[in-house]
């Protein structure tokens, strides 16, 4: 069997060695020559999977290490019997970090205490959900749109977009981008929607770029010093509209789901799924694989602000304007040097860990404390 695997991908060969040869490519120039003897594929979200990729290839497999499915066409794999897989709520955790730490970067730059913002989630999935059960862990009013989830779960505690337009200081997108289907995602925070914006409101994107209008956000944001935007994904990345990205108060490249656990449940995720396909046992295990846990213990004495220890507590472990300035840096040069810039920062990004991997020890009758470390998925110690 011949495996072929996009370079950025992690621990292929600690999973897949057993089961034939490997070839490591590119994502975005996977070579007709190595497509033409491979009979499984294991891509990220930059390469797209389509007839024109695969029609002739003898490729039986195509393993996503992401959430998202966006770049794989489930039409073609299934007309051409194509099996497939992808990675659900491996890196749903690093999103959440993300946003956390962006909450925490434009609350400092506002002024804003965080707990006297309405927030609202678009998007209530694996990443959406988690955000939601830690933003109320803390004890913040919340709103949720999921119409998808609100017509299944009768009794769901769900609102409208417009409600969410009319009623959050801070809303944050977590939908996979669809462009058909009765809730398309496509632009669905567009021209109309945008110009609803409360005062003074934060938009956060970190699902896919096309959910947002990115020429209408940059019009909005032109005319409306008051609003505030967190992008990691754009349209028509790896190219990024640059005036756009200077206007954001945190802009990445496409890292929010960074975090090396992330990036390991994600091919381990993908090893599980075709051993299934196979009708094998799975042998390899993650956490023989996984670095040691090196995060510090910490200690919080009983008194501590509430905000401070929460941003205490989320930088220690993930503090997003080291991408954002990283990201920055590269946005200099002609349209190729920033597309490569922007990949550059994705192949070599630097290990990160999660915040739920804390331990952390309270001295001292420490209730709020305790309920803030919880709300974190932290371990209390
Ligand atoms: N930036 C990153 O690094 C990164 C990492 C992980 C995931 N993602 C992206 O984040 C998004 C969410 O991922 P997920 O794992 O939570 O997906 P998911 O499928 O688990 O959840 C998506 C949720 O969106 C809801 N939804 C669908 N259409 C909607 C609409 N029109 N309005 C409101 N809600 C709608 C669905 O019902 C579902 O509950 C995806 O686009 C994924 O590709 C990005
Ligand atoms: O959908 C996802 O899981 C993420 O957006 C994805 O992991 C982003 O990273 P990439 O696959 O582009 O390296």
């Amino acid at each position: 069997m011949h495996i072929l695997a996009d370079e950025n991908i992690p621990l292929v060969e600690a999973f897949f060695a057993s089961f034939g040869s490997i070839q490591r490519q590119p994502g975005r120039a996977f070579t007709a020559e190595a497509l033409a003897r491979a009979d499984v594929l294991l891509v990220r979200s930059v390469t797209q999977v389509n007839a024109r990729l695969l029609a002739g290839s003898p490729v039986r497999f195509v393993g996503t290490c992401t959430i998202g499915t966006d770049h794989l066409d489930l039409d073609y794999l299934a007309d051409a019997d194509i099996a497939w897989a992808s990675a659900p709520g491996c890196n749903a955790r690093g999103v959440v970090d993300y946003v956390l730490g962006s909450l925490l970067a434009l609350a400092e730059a506002q002024g804003v205490p965080l707990s006297e913002r309405c927030y609202g989630v678009v998007g209530a999935g694996q990443v959406g959900g988690r955000l939601v059960e830690v933003l109320r862990g803390l004890g913040w009013r919340v709103l949720v749109c999921d119409p998808p989830r609100a017509a299944r779960e009768e009794g769901g505690d769900f609102v409208d977009l417009p409600t969410i337009l009319a009623e959050c200081d801070v809303i944050s997108m977590h939908t996979p981008l669809t462009g058909e289907g009765q809730w398309p995602t496509r632009h669905l925070f567009g021209v109309e929607q945008l110009a609803r914006l409360k005062p003074g409101a934060w938009l956060i994107n970190a699902s896919r770029g096309e959910v947002v209008d990115n020429a209408a956000l940059l019009d909005v944001l032109q005319q409306r010093p008051d609003l505030e935007a967190v992008l990691d994904v754009w349209e028509g990345e790896p190219q990024v509209d640059v005036v756009l990205a200077q206007r954001c108060r945190i802009a990445t490249p496409h890292i929010a789901g960074y975090s090396l656990e992330g990036k390991a449940r994600g091919t381990a995720q993908i090893y599980r799924a075709f051993c299934e396909h196979l009708g094998v046992a799975p042998t390899v295990s993650l956490e023989t694989l996984l670095p040691p846990a090196w995060l510090p213990q910490l200690s919080l004495q009983a008194g501590a602000d509430l905000e401070w220890a929460l941003a205490a507590l989320c930088r220690v472990v993930y503090d997003p304007r080291r991408d954002d300035a990283s990201f920055r840096r590269s946005l200099v040069g002609n349209a190729q040097a920033r597309r490569l810039g922007f990949d550059a920062l994705r192949k070599h990004y630097p290990p990160r860990r999660e915040i739920d991997g804390l331990q952390v020890r309270l001295q001292g009758d420490a209730p709020e404390l305790a309920g803030l470390v919880r709300a974190l998925g932290a371990e209390l110690l």
